[in-house]
Formats: C-alpha cells, structure tokens, sequence
C-alpha cells in the first residue's frame, strides 16, 4: 500500500518512522511519504490560507495551493489505481476498525491535513468528481483537533497493523478489541503468578486450554457487555453460541 500526506507540519508526522509502521515502511510493506504542503505555494510568504468568505473567525486554506498539490500526488501513480482521499474533520464519518479494514484494501491513500478552520469545501467537491479518487472525510471522534495530523497518525496506525506481515502474528488481530469477534478483548496477564496481592486467574495457570478459551471469551462478553452493549447488538446473530447465553 501506498500512503501519501500532505501537511504544513511534516514533523508532526515524525512518530511514523517509529515501531511497526516505520518497521513496515523500512521492509517495504508500506510505502508512505510526507509532503510539506508549502512546497506547492507560489508566493514568497508561502502562504496556505486566508480569509474566510461570510466573515467569522480564524482562517481557511486555499483550494489553489491544495489543487496544486493534489495534483502532483495523484498524478504520482505508477499504475493509475484507484486512491482514497481522506480529509479528516470534525464532521467527518467517525473510524472504526471497519473503516481501517475498508480503508486497508485500498491500493492508495492520500490523506490531506487541514489546520485553522478547515480546508476550502470546494478541494473535497473537485477531487469527488476526479475519475479514479474517492474522497472520505474521517473523524476520530467527536472532539475537535487543531488540525488534521493527529487524526493521520491514528488512521495510518490502524490501517498499517491490518496489511500483510506488519503484525508478527495475525492470529492477534482476531482476538484483539474490535477485532474480527467484534468484542472488547479479554483481560491479561503475566508473571508474576501473584502482584501486591493480586492472583492470575486460576485457570489460566491451569493448562487447560479449552477452559482457558472458555474463560476469556465469558470475560470478552462480560466485558462487551458492561461497557459497550452497542457492539453487542451488532453481531451477526450466529456470532454467539448456546454457550455464550450463559454470561
Ligand atoms: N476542520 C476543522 C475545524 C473546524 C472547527 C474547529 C476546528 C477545526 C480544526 N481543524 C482543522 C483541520 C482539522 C482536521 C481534523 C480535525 C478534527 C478531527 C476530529 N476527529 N476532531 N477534529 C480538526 C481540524
């Protein structure tokens, strides 16, 4: 997969060279690159935005200088594919681990980061009616940001963990919130068998696998239960079995 940002604070997007995702891009799983949207300006102020129309506060980045730069990055295709242009915002559809897998089998993502109030609406309007790009404003969550980096990082993490190889083992995207169960994980533990009083659960110590799948899948549905019965309600109604009544 091929990711593109584009962002007046290219060191924002520093923590990218980090853990799994730089480990992933350094393999050659992932192919990302940052680009400094004042590398598209034409003035000697390098100048993004400015003035709202209808007055109010703060400022709005120009659809010019976005045009331009859009532009050389979508142009920047070595085989035309199809690429998702993500637009975080406030008012944006919230993600979800559905969203990063849809998001995950796209060939390409360009993902655009606005600051002051936002980007012109006319950049996301133009770039819906380019053949070959599906625009998608992201939010992730409903707080507001100052800009548009944070949200990058979040949905470039989320997405990059999915692909091929970039997880040691696949089997723990399964198990994991929000993962393939569609249930909040299942509490953990380590050693020591006994903390400041605390004990493992028995049966985790027990050997008994079967027991063991048992516990933390009661634990997983207690857990769903109590925090997030949204999540319950959604599951495809043969994703529970008899067993699973019990709890
Ligand atoms: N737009 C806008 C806007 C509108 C009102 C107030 C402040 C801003 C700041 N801002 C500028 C760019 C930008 C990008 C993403 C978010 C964002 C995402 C989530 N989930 N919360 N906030 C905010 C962003």
């Amino acid at each position: 997969m091929r990711i593109d940002v584009l962002t007046i604070f290219p060191d924002y997007l520093a923590p990218l060279d980090l853990s799994l995702v730089g480990k992933a891009r350094r393999s050659g799983l992932l192919d990302l690159a940052v680009h400094d949207l004042r590398d598209w300006t034409a003035d000697r102020h390098r100048t993004v935005d400015d003035t709202p129309f209808g007055g109010g506060a703060g400022m709005v980045m120009r659809p010019d200088v976005w045009g331009e730069a859009l532009d050389a990055v979508l142009a920047d295709d070595d085989a035309g594919q199809p690429a998702v242009l993500l637009v975080p915002g406030p008012g944006g559809e919230v993600l979800t681990q559905r969203t990063a897998e849809e998001l995950a089998g796209a060939r390409r993502l360009v993902i655009a980061c606005g600051r002051y109030e936002g980007i012109d609406a006319r950049v996301a309007e133009h770039y819906a009616t380019r053949p070959g790009v599906e625009v998608r404003e992201i939010s992730i969550g409903d707080y507001v940001l100052n800009g548009g980096e944070v949200a990058a990082l979040v949905v470039i993490e989320a997405v990059a963990r999915l692909l091929p190889g970039v997880v040691g083992n696949p089997e723990s995207l399964v198990e994991e919130s929000h993962g393939a169960a569609g249930l909040l994980e299942y509490p953990v533990y380590t050693k020591p068998p006994e903390w400041r009083g605390h004990a493992v659960p028995e049966v985790l110590t027990s050997g008994h696998h079967g027991k063991v799948a048992r516990w933390r899948r009661d634990r997983a549905l207690e857990r769903t239960a109590a925090r997030r019965p949204d999540l319950l309600a959604r599951l495809a109604p043969d994703a529970l079995d008899p067993a699973d009544r019990r709890v």
